[in-house]
């Protein structure tokens, strides 16, 4: 426990659009989370994917409380923190987590799919330098994954999950690959069989844990866990 408190929690950041958050999200992170020995998760809900068009997109409101209702009674914090930076991309992104929260152990999750398309994100290898990379394996794209640009370049800094979870220091790059049984849920389908699920979450964005700390504790030395 010593150890731990020294060198912060050890966060999983799983970012993405939940348009809307579904079971699979949370069973991917809660996984995760044992596999990589974390001890909480934020889930990042993101104001706009830089590569995902607006049209079919719920408001931001609704994204939210849909995760926070995705993620209830597990340890995951649901934000949406970046709607206050002038920036979408994860590089950017990342890059003020970190200076925010210097103490914390960050590790960037994503499903299958989204390393499938990695090199189209803006400096990904950037990225990849800031924190390790754990990727769960996602039905119908590991394929692609294993074959991609990015996967070329990120093969090499593999680690296995075990010996992962023993570190004390992590290092990036690093990349984790988490294979379990694949969960195929996905928010396209929601959309499909329900098209109009955000009409059923009303009250917009509640209260923001992280957005609170970021506004008004800015970059405090006490805020560093
Ligand atoms: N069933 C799943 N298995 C593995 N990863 C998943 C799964 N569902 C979502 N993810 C991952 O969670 C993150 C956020 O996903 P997102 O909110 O885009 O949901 P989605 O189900 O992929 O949505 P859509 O169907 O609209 O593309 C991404 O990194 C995505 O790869
Ligand atoms: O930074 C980028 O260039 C970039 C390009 C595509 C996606 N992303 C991020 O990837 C995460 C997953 O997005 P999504 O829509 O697949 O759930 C989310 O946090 C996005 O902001 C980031």
């Amino acid at each position: 426990m010593a150890h731990k408190r020294r060198n912060g929690p050890r966060t999983g950041l799983l970012g993405g659009s939940f348009n809307p958050a579904h079971g699979g999200h949370r069973r991917i992170t809660l996984f995760a989370m044992a596999a990589l020995g974390l001890d909480e998760a934020w889930w990042l809900v993101s104001p706009g994917n830089p590569l995902k068009p607006n049209r079919g997109m719920a408001p931001l409101g609704a994204r939210v409380c849909s995760a926070r209702a995705a993620a209830r009674r597990a340890p995951i914090r649901v934000s949406a923190i970046e709607r206050h930076w002038p920036s979408r991309y994860t590089v950017d992104t990342l890059r003020a987590l970190v200076r925010r929260w210097p103490k914390r152990r960050f590790v960037w999750l994503m499903g299958a799919d989204n390393l499938a398309q990695f090199h189209r994100w803006k400096d990904w290898r950037g990225i990849a330098k800031i924190m390790p990379i754990a990727v769960i394996a996602r039905p119908g794209y590991d394929a692609a994954a294993i074959a991609s640009p990015a996967m070329a370049w990120l093969r090499r800094y593999r680690v296995d999950a075990a010996s992962f979870r023993k570190r004390g220091k992590w290092s990036a790059p690093a990349l984790i690959e988490l294979r379990f049984d694949p969960d195929p849920r996905s928010a396209t389908q929601l959309r499909h069989a329900d098209p109009d699920w955000a009409s059923r979450y009303h009250g917009g964005l509640l209260r923001d844990q992280l957005t609170h700390d970021i506004i008004h504790t800015g970059n405090s030395k006490a805020g560093g866990a």
